[in-house]
């Protein structure tokens, strides 16, 4: 199974703990060791969001911007290959050409952001496209996509399966500047929509739970599937 997994710098790096890395790392190690293909994708997380902040008081544009939370996620994604040990190519990729040349050398691309306008999440959806995967892994700090922001409306109701078309239509009015948050962002859910990508997201601050989904189908996030399926999606990935 050829599986990508978005891990967001909030749960990869909220404070550089090496031991939390190196906890990802082991889980993508035993992915790979259980005949998986990964590819990895980094997010920034709350350096990315302290650097925005800074300089968007200092009058840097929305793009500017996007410059500095690119280059964030491109630093906690060198943090992960570090942990890899040698399992991933060397740097992180550029673009999906190199990120599926590498799949293909039976390395596990790392990615982290490519260009302004957009968040990681839309790299893990285009680099699953490009690759096609069987399976996109969207690990984050909320168990799954809600009706509202779990961490700030205590009624938030967790969505357990969501269609494609469902899952945009849940994202379009949130907000889109620099650093914004969401569970995943517009384009990744248009993306997945298109591709008809089967997509989890989770509670990934304990990487087994990155495992459980991928080798066993076993989670308690939110399941975005194809429009039209019934199929059971505990029966998809055994
Ligand atoms: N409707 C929603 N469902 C789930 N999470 C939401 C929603 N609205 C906002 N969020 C927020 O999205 C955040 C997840 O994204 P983010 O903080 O960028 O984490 P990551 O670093 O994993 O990408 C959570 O902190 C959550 O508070
Ligand atoms: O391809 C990309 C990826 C990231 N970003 C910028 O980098 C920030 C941090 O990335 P992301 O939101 O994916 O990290 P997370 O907060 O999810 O860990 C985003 O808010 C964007 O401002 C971007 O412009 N293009």
């Amino acid at each position: 199974m050829r599986v990508v997994i978005s891990i967001g710098g909030s749960v990869l790096a909220p404070n550089l703990d090496a031991d939390r890395v190196a906890g990802h790392a082991a889980a993508v190690e035993t992915l790979v060791g259980e005949d998986c293909e990964v590819g990895a994708v980094v997010g920034g997380g709350g350096v990315a969001r302290e650097y925005i902040g800074t300089a968007r008081r200092l009058g840097a544009n929305e793009v500017q911007l996007d410059q500095f939370g690119i280059d964030v996620t491109r630093i906690n994604a060198r943090l992960l290959i570090a942990a890899l040990d040698g399992l991933s190519a060397p740097s992180p990729a550029h673009d999906y050409e190199e990120a599926g040349e590498a799949l293909r050398r039976g390395d596990v691309p790392v990615m982290g952001g490519v260009m302004p306008g957009q968040t990681t999440d839309a790299v893990a959806a285009a680099l699953a496209e490009y690759v096609d995967a069987d399976l996109l892994v969207y690990a984050t700090s909320v168990d799954g996509v809600f009706s509202a922001d779990p961490d700030t409306d205590p009624e938030a109701e967790q969505y357990g399966r969501l269609t494609g078309s469902e899952l945009v239509d849940l994202i379009a009015p949130m907000s889109r500047g620099a650093g914004a948050s969401a569970p995943v962002d517009l384009l990744a859910a248009k993306l997945i929509e298109r591709s008809k990508m089967r997509t989890v997201v989770l509670d990934g601050t304990d990487p087994e739970r990155i495992e459980a989904a991928v080798l066993r189908g076993e989670h308690t996030g939110t399941d975005v599937v194809p429009e039209g399926c019934t199929e059971d999606p505990d029966g998809w990935n055994r």
